[in-house]
């Protein structure tokens, strides 16, 4: 769907990497200083309507695992919030820690998480695929959702099922009917938004973040299979658990976060 076929298999993930991005003035993950946030009380509530058949692959490319939807229609949406336009699904995809004191991409008064959420959209009234929204200003909206580790999340765990199949890089496995809003919170009105960039490469600039304020909970174990993948593929004689796949933070360079709540 969106991100398959064209993810540079030889790039390697230069998550604490040095690499400078031209112009490099909004890039992402940043914390989030909640005392610095403005309440921007023309921030409407997120509309998502996602179709849970459209569900094609669960794979691991060699960075996290990644959830991909059909995006060739409007079956899944994002639009509210901060958006003008509408926004359709093409992937999830997780980033998490070695252990359950660090993992999240943002952080929030420098509070870590031991794992993040990221569902990626791509301005479907603008552009016609996702590989062209990817480069381009507005072309993509991530809602990021926090996770802490306590009770089990039932949505997740037939997510958490397929994983074994997919531990090395590059493997893939068809999987179908999952509805990505059982891992939304309950609360999707509070959330802080702000302009910055993928957090992999090619590290565009090209979206508009959208943190919720409100934390999903999974259990201990569910989140020990995550650290169960690998980033190497099946070849490779040595094999590195895929964790700490997250990018350090970046400057805010003057830009606002701006929050749904006060
Ligand atoms: N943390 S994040 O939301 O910034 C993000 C992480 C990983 C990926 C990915 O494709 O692996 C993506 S992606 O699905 O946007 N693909 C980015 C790489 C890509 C660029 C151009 C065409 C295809 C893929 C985003
Ligand atoms: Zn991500």
């Amino acid at each position: 769907a969106c991100s398959s076929k064209y993810v540079l298999s030889h790039v390697h993930p230069m998550w604490q990497g040095p690499l400078v991005v031209p112009g490099g003035d909004r890039q992402s993950p940043i914390d989030i200083a909640v005392r610095r946030s403005v309440l921007d009380s023309n921030l409407k509530p997120l509309e998502t309507s996602y179709d849970p058949k459209t569900c094609q692959q669960i794979w691991n490319n060699g960075y996290s695992f990644l959830v991909e939807y059909d995006d060739t229609a409007d079956r899944n949406t994002l639009k509210g919030g901060p958006l003008q336009d509408t926004y359709r699904l093409c992937q999830f995809h997780f980033h998490w820690g070695e252990s359950n004191d660090w993992g999240s991409e943002h952080t929030v008064d420098r509070q870590l998480f031991p794992a993040e959420l990221h569902l990626v959209h791509w301005n479907s009234d603008q552009f016609s695929l996702f590989e062209e929204a990817v480069m381009e200003d507005n072309g993509l909206a991530v809602i990021g959702v926090f996770l802490k580790v306590g009770k089990r999340h039932e949505g997740l765990q037939k997510l958490v099922d397929a994983l074994p199949a997919i531990r090395h890089k590059e493997s893939v496995v068809e999987f179908n009917h999952f509805d990505p809003a059982c891992l939304l919170p309950a609360n999707t009105e509070d959330y802080w938004t702000y302009h910055g960039s993928l957090t992999t490469p090619p590290l565009t600039e090209s979206v508009t973040w959208i943190v919720m304020k409100q934390h999903i909970e999974v259990s201990h174990d569910q989140l020990a299979v995550f650290r169960s993948l690998l980033f190497t593929s099946a070849e490779e004689e040595v094999q590195k658990s895929m964790v700490n796949n997250f990018r350090v933070q970046q400057p805010l360079r003057g830009r606002t976060v701006r929050s749904s709540f006060s």
